[in-house]
């Protein structure tokens, strides 16, 4: 199988996939009587013309590296934000579109206090968290139709640490 090596999470590395929810430098806003940073609008959310947003609790099950990578999946009607209610770092998996299924996977590993964004229709591995509890906070499309394609590999992948 062939390895794809996780990286550190970065904002540039990840900006073609989604955006990195993460405290960068100086609030834009000072609030609540100069007791809190507002760092404001960290995300390209979408939920389509007939959709809204929705906020749902995961509770994953933790899993190990090295990781077997055997499918991947999109949102073609929304975005879809994880949000870790732990400081727990994240595996993250994206790859590009080529032809309607993933290119080549990237995978990534996030730091403490790093959230993500999927843009809408990013292929994207499923919530993987390493260590328990796999618990997060999820904004993605509530509507109707279906919103969730899966591509399975003939060959999985394996993903190693760095
Ligand atoms: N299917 C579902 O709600 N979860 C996936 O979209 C995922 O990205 O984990
Ligand atoms: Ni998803």
């Amino acid at each position: 199988m062939t390895e794809i090596i996780a990286q550190p999470l970065t904002a540039d590395a990840f900006a073609p996939f989604g955006d990195v929810i993460a405290l960068r430098g100086a609030p834009d806003k000072i609030i609540n009587q100069g007791l809190c940073g507002r760092h404001h609008d960290l995300a390209r959310l979408e939920f389509g013309t007939d959709g809204r947003a929705g906020i749902s609790l995961f509770d994953a099950e933790p899993r190990r590296l090295p990781y077997r990578l055997d499918m991947m999946e999109r949102h073609p009607e929304g975005s879809q934000a994880f949000i870790p209610m732990t400081q727990a770092p994240f595996l993250v998996i994206v790859a590009p579109d080529d032809g309607g299924r993933p290119g080549t996977p990237r995978a990534f590993l996030t730091a403490p206090g790093q959230a993500i964004n999927y843009h809408r229709g990013t292929w994207h591995g499923v919530l993987t968290p390493l260590s328990a509890p796999g618990l997060f906070a999820v904004v993605d499309r509530i509507g109707p139709g279906e919103n969730l394609e899966e591509f399975w590999f003939d060959t999985p992948y394996t993903v190693v640490p760095t």
